[in-house]
């Protein structure tokens, strides 16, 4: 589904953020992606959303050689995926249902149509009975969830996350994960970016390790330190 073949990007000459990156993720795959402040994590997922294209090497995702996309087809290649991130990046003006239903608006799906969709998304993320609220009434665990059906509902095969539990307690942090799982289980792959330590842990996916701009480990079933 993923295939990094030696990418390197460099944001100026002084700041190499990723350097001859190779990876292959497969379909349904659920893999963290760990390593210190500034080791190239945020970088690798702009490189996936292609907010970012990378000067060497050729990143293949949907069988889509993404770092040679027309710029005209980005934005159906976004709407392929399932973007969360750590702020949640809710519209603070509209309610739950709306802020779910936006994207199926924007690209036109009949109103029916987007009922049934949001109404699903909701039931799955535990939301139902909110959808008339704005976010600022919500818990934050409650908004991420709102950003998880929102990514959902276009049904990607791709959930990325960066950080999607650094502004949560650690017990909604697993609430979150739950999900996260239930969603891997029902057939998307998922590439999560974190600094915590306990769910990584506790969850023995795959875990990759980035420092100073390489891949320093990939384990299988793996924990948040190096080897383990
Ligand atoms: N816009 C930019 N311009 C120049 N250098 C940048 C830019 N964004 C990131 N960098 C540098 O690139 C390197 C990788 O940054 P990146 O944000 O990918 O790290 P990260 O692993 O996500 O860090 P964190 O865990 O703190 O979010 C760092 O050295 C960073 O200072």
């Amino acid at each position: 589904m993923i295939t990094f073949d030696d990418v390197s990007l460099n944001y100026d000459a002084r700041h190499t953020a990723l350097s001859n990156i190779n990876i292959h993720i497969d379909k349904g795959e659920f893999v963290f992606i760990v390593g210190p402040s500034g080791a190239g994590k945020s970088t690798f997922v702009k490189i996936l959303t292609h907010e970012l294209v990378p000067e060497t090497g050729s990143v293949i995702v949907n069988n889509i050689k993404i770092n040679k996309l027309k710029p005209s087809k980005v934005p159906y290649y976004r709407r392929s995926l399932g973007i969360v991130f750590q702020d949640f990046r809710l519209l603070s003006e509209k309610t739950v249902f709306e802020n779910i239903a936006f994207v199926l608006r924007v690209t036109g799906t009949k109103s029916k149509d987007i009922k049934e969709r949001v109404n699903k998304v909701l039931d799955l993320v535990g939301l139902r009975g909110k959808e008339k609220e704005l976010p600022s009434k919500l818990s934050g665990g409650e908004q991420q969830r709102v950003a998880i059906a929102r990514a959902l509902v276009n049904q990607p095969t791709l959930l990325i996350a960066d950080e999607p539990t650094g502004n949560l307690d650690p017990k909604t942090s697993e609430e979150i994960m739950k999900l996260f799982t239930e969603i891997n289980h029902m057939g998307t792959t998922i590439i999560m970016v974190t600094h915590n330590k306990d769910l990584v842990n506790a969850m023995h996916k795959r875990v990759v390790n980035i420092e100073e701009g390489h891949i320093v480990n990939d384990v299988k079933k793996g924990g948040y330190d190096l080897n383990v």
